[in-house]
This record gives structure tokens, sequence and C-alpha cells, in this order.
């Protein structure tokens, strides 16, 4: 993501911190903006290119639209229910 969890540097970034925290799931961030290398090698990795990008169980999950979508729906919750009971 662009910054931190604790300090978000972007709206979008922002708004799947706050999803993850209201969800009450662990979760770490990476800060792109603080490694360039990173910030294009994940675009790569993902086959996405903008951040946040939201990772569960070590596979790319979506962007910032798709989790608002999915946190919407309770999809977002069934699946961090079911990573974290496995
Ligand atoms: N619609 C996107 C919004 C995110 C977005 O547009 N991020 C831009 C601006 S913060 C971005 O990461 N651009 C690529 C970059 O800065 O490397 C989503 O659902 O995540």
């Amino acid at each position: 993501m662009k910054g931190t969890k604790d300090f978000p540097q972007c709206g979008f970034s922002n708004t799947v911190v706050q999803i993850l925290k209201l969800l009450n799931v662990p979760f770490e961030t990476l800060n792109i903006l603080e490694n360039e290398f990173l910030r294009q090698a994940l675009k790569e990795y993902s086959n996405w290119p903008t951040f946040p990008q939201l990772y569960i169980d070590g596979e790319f999950f979506g962007g910032c639209d798709i989790t608002v979508e999915a946190y919407k729906s309770g999809e977002l919750q069934e699946l961090l229910e079911k990573t974290m009971c496995s």
C-alpha cells in the first residue's frame, strides 16, 4: 500500500486499512512508497497496476474497489474467516 497501516498516504490505501481494522483481522502492510523496486515488482507479480493490493493468505485478492465490494457483499468476511480457521 501507500504508507503504513498507522499512516496511510493515499485514500484508497486508507479505505482498505479501515475495512481490515473494522473486521478486526491481523494484517501487515508494506509501504511501496519507500521501495521503488517493490512497487514495480508487485505490479508484475499480481498483474495489477495500482495500489493498494490486498493479499489474503499470500494470494492477491484485489485493489480498493474490489475490497470495498467484497466487504459490502460479505464475501470478504467469509473468505477471511475461512482463511483464519484453516
Ligand atoms: N481503482 C483503484 C484505485 C487505486 C489507484 O488508482 N491507485 C493509483 C493511485 S494512488 C496507483 O496506485 N497508481 C500506480 C502507482 O502509483 O504506482 C483500486 O480499486 O484500487
